[in-house]
């Protein structure tokens, strides 16, 4: 993966570094540089009352032990989920969910590469059927991906029943990993939960579900949050999938939308690359942010 991290929050904490020592002035900045990069007014608020308190316990006035301390309380935050993707079963099954435009399609040929470096065998099965330059596209990045795609045989075809074929497939063919790519948006949530639920229960009969991740635009923050929340309402989702962070300011998304949901963060994609996919590592992330 291309080292890009403009999501980092070294430039805002330059002013930090301007002076000598701790000051008022230092946690004003501090504070700016943490809501800038959207931490959310509940995480800045308290990140900087557990740092105030250190601070004050260890008797530093020194403002690099100040950034130590930062890195140390995002990564301990970071690290209170289980990040790890749950791949055990054969076939172990991947539902992909997200409003349409987060970055699935590509989410999903990057995660095929991905799981292809580490000796994975992979099909996808195109559960989105309603539009056939859709079906295309994810063609196209399953094959960049090195993954095998089950397609609708006709248009608007059920998704469910594109799904069982998948799990099908998988099963006859000995393959590893299925990953269902599924709609981001129909007339109705309600329907498209009720379609969700449905494909869940139709792979349910051949395989269990490994896990549901949901993919989610850092460069939308907390509204991208908002637009998926009935997928964290309904879908069971079990992990979420960070795109577009080369292209966000946005670093401290991660640690936001963790707290929030409650959800674990279990892949990162950082640009439109086949390779700019990687899991999530609070410790490596944590030195990034904050440097
Ligand atoms: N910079 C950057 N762009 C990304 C990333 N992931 C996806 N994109 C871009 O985001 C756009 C949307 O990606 P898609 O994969 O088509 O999104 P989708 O959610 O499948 O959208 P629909 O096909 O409309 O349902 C494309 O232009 C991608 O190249 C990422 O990690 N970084």
């Amino acid at each position: 993966m291309a080292e890009r991290t403009p999501w980092s929050l070294s430039g805002a904490l330059r002013g930090m570094f301007q002076r000598p020592t701790i000051t008022e002035d230092t946690w004003d900045d501090l504070e700016t540089a943490l809501v800038g990069a959207d931490f959310g007014p509940d995480v800045t608020e308290a990140v900087i009352d557990e740092l105030r308190a250190n601070v004050e316990r260890y008797r530093t006035t020194d403002p690099r032990d100040l950034q130590r301390m930062l890195r140390e309380t995002i990564e301990e935050r970071l690290s209170k989920y289980d990040t790890t993707l749950r791949l055990t079963e054969r076939p172990a099954v991947v539902l992909v969910v997200g409003v349409n435009g987060v970055g699935k399609t590509t989410t999903i040929g990057k995660f095929a590469r991905f799981l292809g470096t580490y000796g994975r065998s992979v099909v996808v099965g195109a559960a989105d059927t309603f539009r056939a330059a859709a079906v295309d596209q994810l063609a196209t990045w399953a094959e960049r991906g090195g993954a095998q795609i089950v397609r609708p045989q006709q248009q608007g075809q059920d998704p469910a029943s594109v799904a069982f074929q998948t799990v099908e497939f998988a099963k006859r063919t000995g393959t590893e990993i299925v990953i269902i790519d599924t709609a981001g948006r129909l007339h109705t949530k309600g329907g498209l939960m009720d379609e969700l639920t449905k494909i869940r229960r139709v792979v349910e009969k051949q395989a269990p579900v490994s896990e549901v991740l949901l993919v989610l635009d850092a460069t939308t923050g907390q509204n991208g949050l908002a637009q998926a929340q009935a997928f964290i309402e309904h879908a069971g989702v079990t992990g979420l999938v960070v795109t577009k962070l080369d292209g966000s300011a946005k670093g401290g998304f991660v640690l936001a939308v963790q707290e929030q949901t409650g959800i674990p963060i279990k892949l990162v994609g950082q640009g439109e690359g086949i390779g700019d996919l990687t899991g999530f590592t609070p410790h490596v992330f944590a030195q990034k942010l904050v440097g």
